[in-house]
């Protein structure tokens, strides 16, 4: 009898939860939380084929100005973020961006726009396995640089305001309560969202370079928020958000 050692164990064939085996992928992965945006990104690729579909990972592959790039959802939350994260870099991959949606902290943040990470405030469970609790949760410096470049050059084309700051990484959607909303807003942060945490750290663990670029989908200190309805602007935040990782990763080389 012997202990299970799961960083030696299903590593070399078709991932148990993604569904892809080495090979299959980009180094480069574009992974937004709901696997129907897997779509939108698709629409910006050339030559796209689907590779898997388990669970909440959708994952295609397509080339974006001669570079094969990957599209995966990672889900909801840090643990099957974690998951996806750590099987995608098993089949291949190297580079992460995350294209989220995310709810602003500051007045001055408004629906539809993009923001950048700096830096992932972990209140979640899933990076307390990982690490201590003093471990910072960054973003891949180079990357998170030219994101907020291309973010600001395209902002200024179309129209919209491209920010940078800290985010908190948030479990439990229905738990923020006002005070706590107050809380993040009084340290600062410019915006919550619930996986960059674990994409920063699992990334830093592994050797990977991650990042990420969201789009603004309400504002929970002014209450432009609209749950419920068809959001036109956070559609079009999307949409910018994958034009500027794409381009990122285009005038990178990565
Ligand atoms: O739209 P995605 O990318 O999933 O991002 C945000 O939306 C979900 C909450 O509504 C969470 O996953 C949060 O991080
Ligand atoms: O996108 C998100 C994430 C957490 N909380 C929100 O209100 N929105």
């Amino acid at each position: 009898m012997e202990t299970v050692d799961k960083s030696a164990v299903g590593v070399t064939g078709p991932q148990y939860h993604v569904g892809v085996a080495p090979g299959e992928i980009s180094e480069v992965v574009l992974m937004p939380g709901d696997p129907f945006r897997v779509q939108l990104i698709a629409d910006r690729l050339d030559d796209v084929t689907e590779v898997a579909h388990k669970r909440e990972y959708r994952t295609v592959n397509g080339y974006y100005k001669g570079r094969k790039i990957t599209a995966c959802s990672s889900g909801m939350g840090c643990p099957s973020t974690a998951i996806g994260v750590e099987e995608l870099a098993r089949a291949g991959a190297k580079v992460f961006i995350r294209v989220g949606s995310t709810a602003a902290l500051q007045p001055h943040i408004g629906v539809g726009d993009l923001v950048v990470s700096e830096g992932s405030y972990r209140n979640d469970g899933t990076t307390a396995a990982y690490v201590p609790p003093a471990y910072p949760a960054v973003p891949d410096l180079e990357l998170t640089v030219m994101l907020a470049k291309v973010a600001a050059e395209l902002g200024e084309e179309r129209g919209f305001t491209a920010h940078t700051g800290i985010n908190a990484t948030d479990d439990a959607f229905y738990a923020e309560s006002p005070e706590w909303i107050a809380k993040l807003s009084s340290m600062g942060l410019a915006n919550v969202e619930m996986e960059s945490s674990a994409m920063f750290v699992v990334a830093r663990l592994r050797g990977l370079r991650a990042g990420m670029v969201c789009a603004v989908s309400g504002n929970l200190v002014t209450g432009d928020v609209v749950y419920g309805a068809h959001n036109d602007r956070l559609a079009t935040g999307w949409d910018h958000s994958i034009e500027v990782a794409l381009e990122a990763v285009h005038r990178l080389g990565l």
